[in-house]
């Protein structure tokens, strides 16, 4: 009866499904709900397969503020084996992503940004350890309030700049303010010699990086992120290596051309020039301050543009928010000259519709992935040693009991009666503990001095027949599609404008 038996080939083949199903099943259900110690780890949705992404690929945002409200503040996904945990109001952030920051200053593991196309010496993406904290050090000694001071005619230089060019041109306002903040990267990192012009060969070659970058930090693009033993296939990853070599040559260049101007003795303040002067301080390689300077750029350009654009479309969705700032402005700066660095404490209105519109509409709205290195136990929950932790920046910004109402732009939530900012209302538009935004006390400024010049100079406005879509403006955030049309109209008779603005430049 040998027609029912099965063949040893058969048995083989059911063998090896039957273990497959099991392997599939176990790697979808073992980060079961409940860790070794039987503490449950953080409420979410069902887990899903290894290669399905746990993170919603669209509508990001959204869905995450609707699993925090519908799972609670500190929530998990399961990606197989892989637990993300998602924290999604105010205090869980505080009590976790601050309190917590030595077992959360790791970076989970990026084979094919961090390691290879960064050479592991992305700031961003390098895990903790000693590298990190010999890169901690330099770029906190040489970024923190002090230092940053000494940027600031650099900055409010080149926001004069900007207002001119809306004047000149204001459909491209994204654009000037795009070049306004890139100039000021270049110069507080390079110094005084930096390219303006957009077809600058070192332009060209920035421009360039960044396409590289912005495909290669797509989470989920590259498979060796999933299958690490990928690396080590003859030929794989040649791109990432080529997109490497490309962004070292460019940043040992521009750090070249520091160490040039000081040979010569013409090189001004700057970030690569403390660098070079504090070699044997800070104990970085070559290559490793080339890294530093370099990627800068990439982390301080976009994002600070994309944080003023949002505040310019803030100020022409909100008319009655925006004319009290200029209230405070026209009382504190009056109408001959333009607002300086000397009006920062005088202008609360100013620094309270900032905050609000970086609440309102974060920068970062998913936030930047933390590593657990430890086991964390939060509220009988369990973030498990190895999770990927997210601070979530858009859920948090709706966090009702720290923002009641938090859909409305309303600076005043940031205010005391006496008209002062509140210490006690907090959000986290710079990320988390130690691997805090350093360069927070540059974008602020260049963000406080832009703010104050645009305001000053104009009044914004709604097109009115073509409204801003309030809604569609989360997502354009994410994508950094932000151009919506807005109107400037100058507070002041144009010649008058460009004579102030052409004034100390
Ligand atoms: C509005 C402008 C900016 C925003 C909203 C912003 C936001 C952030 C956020 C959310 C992080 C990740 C924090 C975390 O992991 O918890 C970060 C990291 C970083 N930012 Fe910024 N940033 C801005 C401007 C800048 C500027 C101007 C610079 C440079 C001068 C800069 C340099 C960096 C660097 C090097 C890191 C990596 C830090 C690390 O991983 O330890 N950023 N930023």
């Amino acid at each position: 009866m040998s027609l029912n038996r099965p063949s040893t080939l058969q048995c083989v083949a059911g063998i090896v499904a039957a273990t497959s199903a099991v392997a599939v099943l176990y790697t979808k259900y073992q980060a079961a709900p409940a860790t070794k110690d039987g503490i449950p780890l953080p409420p979410g949705p069902p887990a899903c397969w290894f290669w399905e992404n746990a993170f919603p690929v669209s509508n990001m945002a959204h869905t995450l503020e609707n699993w925090v409200a519908k799972y609670g503040p500190v929530m998990s996904l399961r990606q197989g084996s892989q637990v993300i945990v998602v924290i999604g109001r105010i205090d869980a952030a505080i009590e976790i992503m601050e309190k917590e920051g030595g077992t959360l200053v790791d970076r989970p593991r990026s084979i094919a940004f961090g390691e290879i196309m960064s050479g592991g010496m992305r700031m961003l993406m390098v895990p903790s350890g000693e590298r990190f904290r010999r890169l901690r050090k330099a770029i906190h000694t040489h970024l923190q309030p002090k230092a940053a001071e000494a940027y600031q005619d650099i900055q409010s230089d080149a926001a004069k700049e900007a207002i001119l060019d809306i004047l000149n041109n204001p459909k491209d306002h994204a654009r000037h303010v795009q070049r306004f903040t890139a100039s000021v990267i270049l110069r507080v990192t390079y110094g005084k010699s930096t390219p303006t012009s957009n077809d600058d060969p070192e332009i060209v070659r920035l421009e360039e990086d960044l396409r590289h970058l912005r495909a290669v930090s797509r989470p989920g693009t590259f498979l060796v992120d999933r299958i690490p033993l990928l690396q080590y296939v003859p030929g794989y990853g040649r791109v990432l290596r080529e997109y490497h070599e490309f962004e070292l040559s460019l940043f040992r260049d521009q750090l070249g051309r520091v160490a040039d101007d000081m040979s010569r003795n013409e090189a001004g303040p700057s970030f690569g020039r403390t660098l070079l002067e504090n070699i044997h301080k800070h104990r970085l390689s070559g290559d490793e301050m080339a890294y530093l300077c370099g990627s800068l750029f990439s982390a301080g350009a976009d994002s600070t543009a994309v944080g003023i654009t949002t505040l310019v479309l803030a100020a022409a969705c909100h008319p009655e928010a925006q004319a009290r700032v200029q209230e405070e402005i026209d009382a504190v700066v009056g109408k001959d000259r333009a607002p300086t660095f000397e009006d920062w404490s005088q202008l609360p209105q100013l620094h309270a519709f900032i905050s609000e519109g970086l609440r309102w509409r974060p920068v970062s709205p998913i936030g930047f992935a933390h590593r657990a290195t430890k086991d964390i136990i939060w509220r009988g929950q369990c973030i498990p040693a190895g999770a990927t932790v997210f601070g979530s920046h858009w859920p948090i910004s709706r966090d009702p009991v720290a923002f009641p109402d938090p859909e409305k732009f309303d600076p005043q939530r940031w205010l005391d009666p006496s008209g002062q900012l509140r210490p006690d209302v907090r959000f986290f538009t710079y990320g988390f503990g130690r691997r805090a935004c350093p360069g927070l006390h540059v974008a602020n400024r260049s963000i406080y001095i832009s703010l104050a010049l645009l305001l000053w100079s104009f009044r914004i406005a709604e097109p009115p027949d073509a409204p801003i879509d309030v809604n569609g403006f989360t997502d354009a955030v994410s994508s950094r599609a932000l151009p919506f049309e807005v109107e400037f109209v100058p507070r002041m008779k144009e010649q008058k404008l460009m004579e102030i603005m052409e004034v100390g430049m």
